[in-house]
């Protein structure tokens, strides 16, 4: 019951769970003790003697008043000093195991790695396992663990309180209590394997449901939702069946346990009566031996109840530990193929950041990213980008652009340390991209999707999902730079409610609030990949100029497809099949007559098109049609006038 996996998790902390279990036992006997002085108190006032130890206590009201007293005040101080040592020990342990298991997430390598479990994709395991597993491994420590203490030192309060009332009392209530885990666990290995199956299938429908939810458009488009249900039914029914065993045998444990209580608490009290039947303190000390034992039983019992809880703990605490060992073993291995490799040459341990630059990245000390003869190919073989070469300073605003397809978020992905293996070189702040830990991103590097996340709660808890403590100050300034400070004034403020998943706010406005929970981190590089995707046009020139001042602190890449964001960067890389076929700044390309001006001019004139209050769909403007593969690359002909929408074949029915 105590796994050496789970006592290596950050953050665990088992001093803190022995010291929370102590401090119940004490509790424990404070109130045991509250119920001697309470029962043989009350019998003196009717006459009846108590035993010389204990009558010291209770030679009159008052003082038998303000003994029991004092001990109800250790009683609550305990319980007081155990919750908060639990609270801490849990918010840290959590805070620590889900920062840790976010690393594990952002790993390149295990996000790339086999299936797990159940057909599950690595990361919807590590997202499991950072909601689930990090709740129910805080509780192990925070809950289960001073249960088992408290449960074992109870074993030495009732000796020290019921052998002085009665030898043989005290003797069966401990033996009842060796018993006790016996009796619970005579079902156990069947359990455990119960308890495995339903962890399987709670995540099995868990992940399915989710899966259902995001397709289900597409479900309903392929007439798929049918089936899906019915399938989701079967499943939803064979987890409540394992879910219906599971609490059978639990209530088996604890009716096993109940049996061996009852029967130790029966066999005290009558043994006490017997053995004391001469005795005019036998009654009293009946009652007491009754009443204590039941007491004394109690932390045992709910370990029991527990200890179901307890298993999956440590079962999710050791795929924790797997995870984390599994990120340590490839961060090494990629670090020394870096080192070592033709893959990815030119990095030397000595030039990975020294620990303080990786604690404090500056800006000014930053070197930017440079690429040489860099490709990757994604793992089916795809080549997403070929010999790319480019040198970007520790500051500036960089746009990446092209067709659908032709691998800007691949880049993106890539200088992110989220892809990997790759050819050629690319150097982020002098190391090589491949032998920079997971955690050294993270202080570099801001990415910010168009999808990224927003978190049921407040302005504030979204802005701050880590709970750094940002300034109100800061907060409202970065509201302004995104222009939300007047919606969210409106709404109540910095605390007013984001519901789930941002469904209050619209999608160009939950954009704009991504935006801004990224400007918090004042990090060296800031990669916004599509991230103004979803909004108007007013916006999203205040965010283009946004991302110009940003750049002048940071380096700054966006990638987008509107080619109006961008016509202040410093520089543009137009990508076209995986490759850089034209850069430089807005005018420079916008003069060329390549594919970038064929682009631009195209969205000029539709964009114009709109503002006169014609035609052409706005999700329209946001897109290029796309150049067949096989058509040869524009700067080698003459350009090919784009289809205008009036020139697209109307849509086949089906
Ligand atoms: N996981 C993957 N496995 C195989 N091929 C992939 C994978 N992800 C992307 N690709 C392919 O790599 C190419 C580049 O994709 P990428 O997402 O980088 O394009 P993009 O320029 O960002 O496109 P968009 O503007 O539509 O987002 C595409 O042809 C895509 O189909």
């Amino acid at each position: 019951m105590i796994s050496k996996d789970l006592l290596k998790l950050p953050g665990a902390d088992l001093r803190r769970s022995i010291t929370i279990g102590v401090l119940q036992a004490v509790g424990a006997l404070a109130e045991i003790f509250m119920i001697l002085l309470a029962i043989f108190g009350l019998g003196q006032l009717f006459g009846l003697a108590a035993p010389i130890w204990v009558a010291v206590f209770v030679t009159d009201p008052l003082t038998a008043i303000i003994w029991l007293l004092a001990l109800a005040a250790i009683k609550c101080l305990c319980v007081m000093v155990a919750n908060q040592t639990a609270l801490t020990l849990s918010g840290r342990m959590s805070e620590a195991l889900s920062q840790d298991l976010y690393l594990s997430l952002f790993d390149p390598t295990q996000a790339a790695s086999a299936q797990g479990d159940e057909g599950r994709k690595p990361n919807q395991s590590l997202a499991m396992l950072s909601t689930e597993g990090v709740k129910s491994v805080c509780s192990y420590f925070s809950t289960f663990l001073p249960a088992l203490v408290q449960s074992l030192l109870m074993i030495v309060v009732a000796a020290l309180v019921l052998l002085p009332l009665n030898w043989a009392a005290g003797l069966i209530v401990i033996l009842g209590m060796l018993a006790l885990p016996f009796a619970a666990n005579m079902t156990r290995s069947k359990e455990v394997a119960t308890q495995v199956e339903h962890m399987k299938k709670y995540d099995h429908v868990g992940v399915r449901f989710e899966e259902a939810l995001r397709g289900l458009n597409t479900l309903k488009i392929f007439h798929a939702d049918e089936r899906e249900a019915q399938q989701l039914s079967e499943d939803s029914e064979g987890f409540r069946k394992t879910t219906m065993a599971l609490l059978a045998g639990q209530l088996r444990s604890l009716i096993g346990s109940d049996g061996v209580i009852y029967i130790a608490v029966i066999l005290a009290t009558v043994a006490t009566i017997f053995l004391q039947r001469h005795n005019p303190m036998g009654m009293m000390t009946a009652v007491v031996v009754a009443v204590a034992s039941v007491r004394l039983f109690t932390p045992e019992r709910q370990l029991v109840y527990l200890t179901h809880a307890g298993t999956v703990a440590i079962k999710q605490g050791k795929a924790i530990a797997q995870a984390r060992s599994l990120r340590t073993t490839t961060s090494t291995t990629t670090a020394s193929n870096a080192t070592e490799g033709s893959a990815a040459p030119a990095s030397a341990p000595d030039a990975v950041p020294s620990p303080a630059a990786s604690a404090a990245p500056n800006a000014h000390l930053f070197s930017g990213i440079s690429a040489e003869h860099l490709s990757f190919a994604y793992p089916n073989g795809f080549q997403a980008l070929s010999d790319l070469s480019f040198n970007l300073p520790p500051t500036g605003h960089f746009a990446l652009v092209g067709a659908s397809g032709s691998g800007k978020s691949t880049l993106a992905s890539l200088l992110a340390g989220r892809l990997t293996p790759y050819e050629g070189s690319v150097t982020v702040d002098g190391a090589e991209l491949a032998s920079l830990p997971p955690e050294r991103f993270i202080d570099l590097e801001t990415v910010v999707t168009g999808n990224d996340h927003l978190f049921t709660g407040t302005v504030r808890t979204n802005l701050d999902p880590a709970g750094l403590g940002y300034s109100d100050e800061a907060l409202t300034q970065v509201l302004l730079q995104t222009d939300l400070l007047d919606l969210i004034a409106g709404r109540g403020g910095l605390d007013s409610p984001i519901e789930q998943a941002g469904a209050n706010l619209s999608g160009g406005q939950r954009q704009r609030l991504s935006i801004a929970r990224g400007l918090l981190r004042h990090s060296p590089v800031y990669i916004f990949d599509e991230a103004t995707s979803a909004v108007d046009r007013e916006h999203d020139q205040t965010l283009a100029s946004l991302m110009d001042q940003l750049g002048r602190q940071s380096l700054v890449i966006t990638i987008t497809h509107r080619l109006a964001g961008v016509r202040q960067a410093d520089r543009i890389f137009m990508l076209d099949s995986g490759r850089i076929v034209e850069s430089g700044n807005f005018d420079q390309l916008a003069s060329q007559g390549g594919l970038f001006a064929q682009q631009w001019h195209e969205q000029d004139r539709l964009e114009n098109l709109t503002a006169e209050g014609q035609q052409p769909s706005p999700s329209c403007l946001s897109r290029f049609p796309r150049r067949p593969p096989s058509a040869p690359h524009p700067s080698q002909h003459q350009p090919p006038s784009l289809p205008t929408l009036s020139k697209l074949p109307a849509p086949s029915p089906p």
